[in-house]
């Protein structure tokens, strides 16, 4: 039984067709519609609720006489028999059939969540409800009365199911505008091949329902989407959907990423059909917005998408030697990589080809010698090496040297920066039952050098500060988002509302802000000064985002000379043709003749398309910030030096002998591998995780298990770190670099956040 409590918005009686058992009162709300049936000695009501957010579609069902065409069907476009808006076959044949002279009301397609049989699990599952307006004198009269009756519900119930603003005072004025075109890229063999038969069976009946109007493209080669994206009017379309794995949508962003107007180009929102073995991008979608991602994805997705927000995603800049790409999912190296390329045989195993890749990796168990730099967004303190017993060996003489005084830190923190090829950002802090706290500082070697000093305000604020930045990862909101895609609410999303989890004293390069940076000077005096800093870094960081996504006007990517060489792309990105100097280090806001222009997305106003779909005028408020992109980008990577210079001095290096390295920037890398559970589709941060050597094969064998549930964040052999930026520098030519699973020879590699540069079909 359901309890209304919201407004009420349309009453009347109805039948339900096809079988006309009794009559039923219904009730639309903004939550949703209740009916319940009629008993025929009173009016006693048994409610079933339909929640409007489960709902995908209404269609009319008024019918002067069986002459006349089917209103649910459409004519056909015979030019292209995979475009348009096209009743499938056999689709609601039973309720047609039931259709008599003059009969008049509407059907509703809705995906409502039902249990699993013999399973505990929810899932959607589609169901139709057709309501017929009960006619008395079946006079001409009536038919017209009845049918704009049975138009205004349906049309109010698409407004409310599209988030499209309700006028209630006069609810028949309430029409939903056409939709744009949605432009379906389909890859015949990505996974199992067998995304064409998905797009056929299960998509193009749920754009039917939606009345989404389409066109679908299958790809005939490697790089024909890269092709198309590039030089199609993408304004044309509402947006690019991509029906495949992760790798037409990396080819699709990249593509997008190599048009002079990128910047405009790249508000197409994108999304994407689980069509692919990993489709890691369309779990990601999945899981933010509660959906199941280990059972019907086809389905799920395709609710998703139908329901979807435009929403921004982070994209990451991604610096080879060579070219420059925009990776959306992750940068891997070490067993993962290896696990992905090598089971790329296995690939009409589908998403079972990662399993045996796995098996076969961690029996024949290597190491990758390199080293990784990075950026991070708090202090970092590093994991013990993988040799725990080096390590409670250091702690043992820790605690007997409790006594060591603030004298011994400064010459080991001299002695560190001494020798900082050595001591590498290799700091360690623990507590005792006494509120001591323990510093140890060791070489890579294990040599460890230890010292004690008793609780600081420092220590208490970095405790502190860490509890905030949980709290703030905790309450992260990302339910900011765009508004619907098609009207609705004007947005709330303001781009210098992100948040980035920013809260650490320390970490940030001086790049970001004014004064030195401290990063291993544990001086109270300076949590002030840092704290500005850090401000500093996250309103660049932010509005850099916004100024990149609200403005392509200012922000001049045709100013960005493309060089000769800037477009000789070997197909994935821009060729650098110049090294960036220091000027990667955004100005300080004093220097006035250096400064870009900017547009910064209106508050209120917010941005996105209108309720016809149209891209819509946002207001703007003229910002300055000063940032310099590099020749070969259009878009800048401040945080990074170039790769054939050492990295900037604020930033920390491992190095030694790895099992796996990763950076990822979506929860999942595919349905059974939730690898960052606390990542954001748009929270402006890279996590970076590494697992080094020592690791048994037993081990890595639960690790892999673990990361099904996202456990292994928890594990002692995985190191988590949330950075801005990081560098990765392989020792040898042995294995794999996957980037958003697309293969690349070892060599150096180096990647920076672009906070929410994209849109998405995303969160409801
Ligand atoms: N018609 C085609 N013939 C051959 N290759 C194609 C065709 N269309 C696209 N491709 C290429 O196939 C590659 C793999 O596609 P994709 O990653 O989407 O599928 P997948 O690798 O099976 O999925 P996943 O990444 O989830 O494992 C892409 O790099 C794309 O360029």
């Amino acid at each position: 039984m359901a309890s209304r409590s919201d407004e009420v918005i349309l009453e009347r009686d109805f039948l339900l067709l096809p079988k006309r058992k009794g009559r039923y009162r219904v009730t639309l709300s903004y939550g949703g519609i209740y009916f319940s049936l009629i008993s025929n000695n009173s009016a006693h009501y048994e409610e079933s609720l339909l929640k409007i957010s489960d709902i995908v579609g209404c269609h009319s069902l008024c019918k002067r006489d069986r002459s006349t065409p089917n209103p649910l069907s459409r004519p056909n476009d015979k030019d292209n028999i995979e475009s348009g808006y096209v009743e499938p076959q056999n689709f609601l044949r039973h309720i047609r059939n039931a259709l008599t002279r003059f009969s008049c009301g509407f059907v509703i397609f809705a995906y409502p969540f039902v249990k699993k049989k013999l399973s505990s699990k929810q899932v959607r599952q589609r169901q139709v409800f057709a309501f017929e307006i009960p006619s008395s004198t079946n006079s001409e009269e009536e038919f017209e009365k009845n049918t704009s009756d049975a138009d205004k519900w349906c049309n109010v119930i698409n407004c409310l199911s599209r988030d499209i603003p309700l006028n209630l005072q006069d609810l028949s004025s309430n029409i939903p505008p056409q939709r744009k075109r949605w432009l379906f890229l389909i890859n015949p063999f990505s996974g199992p091949g067998k995304a064409h038969t998905i797009f056929k069976q299960d998509i193009i009946p749920v754009l039917f329902e939606a009345s989404i109007p389409y066109k679908a493209i299958v790809t005939t080669h490697a790089g024909h989407a890269s092709e198309l994206v590039k030089t199609i009017d993408l304004s044309e379309w509402y947006g690019v959907v991509i029906v495949s794995g992760d790798g037409l949508i990396f080819e699709t962003i990249n593509g997008i990423m190599q048009r002079d107007d990128w910047a405009s180009s790249l508000k197409t929102p994108i999304g994407c059909l689980p069509g692919g073995s990993g489709n890691a991008l369309c779990c990601s979608i999945n899981y933010a917005a509660g959906e199941p991602v280990d059972s019907s994805m086809v389905l799920h997705s395709t609710f998703v998408l139908v329901k979807h927000r435009v929403v921004p995603m982070d994209l990451v800049a991604v610096h080879l030697p060579d070219q420059t790409l925009f990776s959306f999912l992750s940068i891997t190296w070490g067993i993962m990589a290896d696990i992905d390329y090598e089971s790329e045989k296995y690939r009409n195993l589908g998403e079972t080809r990662f399993t045996v890749g796995a098996v076969n990796r961690i029996l024949g168990l290597r190491t990758y010698k390199g080293r990784v730099s990075f950026l991070p967004i708090a202090e970092y303190v590093p994991m013990a090496d993988n040799d725990t017993k080096v390590l409670s060996k250091i702690r043992r003489l820790s605690l007997r040297s409790r006594s060591s005084s603030k004298a011994t830190l400064n010459s080991l923190e001299d002695d560190r920066n001494g020798n900082a090829a050595k001591l590498i950002g290799h700091k360690s802090f623990s507590m005792d039952e006494n509120g001591f706290r323990d510093c140890q500082l060791y070489t890579e070697t294990g040599e460890a050098a230890s010292l004690t000093e008793t609780s600081s305000p420092l220590i208490e604020e970095e405790i502190k500060t860490n509890k905030n930045l949980e709290e703030n990862m905790k309450n992260f909101e990302m339910e900011k988002s765009f508004p619907a895609s098609e009207g609705g609410d004007a947005a709330n999303f303001i781009h210098s509302d992100l948040q980035l989890p920013i809260q650490s004293v320390s970490g940030l390069p001086n790049s970001i802000g004014a004064g030195d940076n401290k990063l291993y000077k544990n001086d109270p005096n300076q949590l002030h000064i840092d704290q500005k800093v850090v401000e500093n870094g996250h309103n660049y960081i932010s509005r850099a985002a916004s100024d990149l996504n609200s403005s392509h006007e200012d922000f001049h990517p045709e100013q960005v000379t493309p060089t000769p060489n800037s477009h000789n792309h070997t197909g994935k990105g821009y060729t650098p043709t110049s090294q960036c100097t220091a000027d990667w280090v955004p100005q300080c806001v004093e220097k006035k003749s250096d400064h870009m222009t900017v547009l910064k997305t209106g508050g209120s106003s917010g941005e996105g398309r209108d309720a016809a779909g149209n891209d819509e005028e946002v207001g703007v408020e003229e910002e300055t910030y000063l940032g310099r992109k590099a020749d070969y980008s259009p878009v800048p990577m401040p945080l990074l030096a170039p790769l054939d210079q050492p990295v900037p001095e604020s930033w920390f290096s491992v190095e030694g002998d790895f099992v796996l390295v990763l950076g990822v920037y979506q929860t999942h890398l595919g349905s059974d591998m939730l690898a960052a559970p606390d990542a954001r589709l748009q929270d402006g941060l890279i996590n970076l995780m590494m697992v080094r050597k020592g690791v048994s094969k037993a081990a890595m064998f639960r690790l892999f298990l673990s990361f099904s549930q996202g456990n292994h964040v928890t594990s002692p052999h995985v190191e988590i770190i949330k950075v801005l930026a990081f560098r990765l520098e392989p020792f040898s030519s042995n294995g794999n670099i996957m980037v958003d699973g697309e293969r690349f020879d070892p060599a150096p590699i180096q990647a920076q956040v672009l906070p929410g540069l994209a849109r998405v079909m995303a969160i409801k």
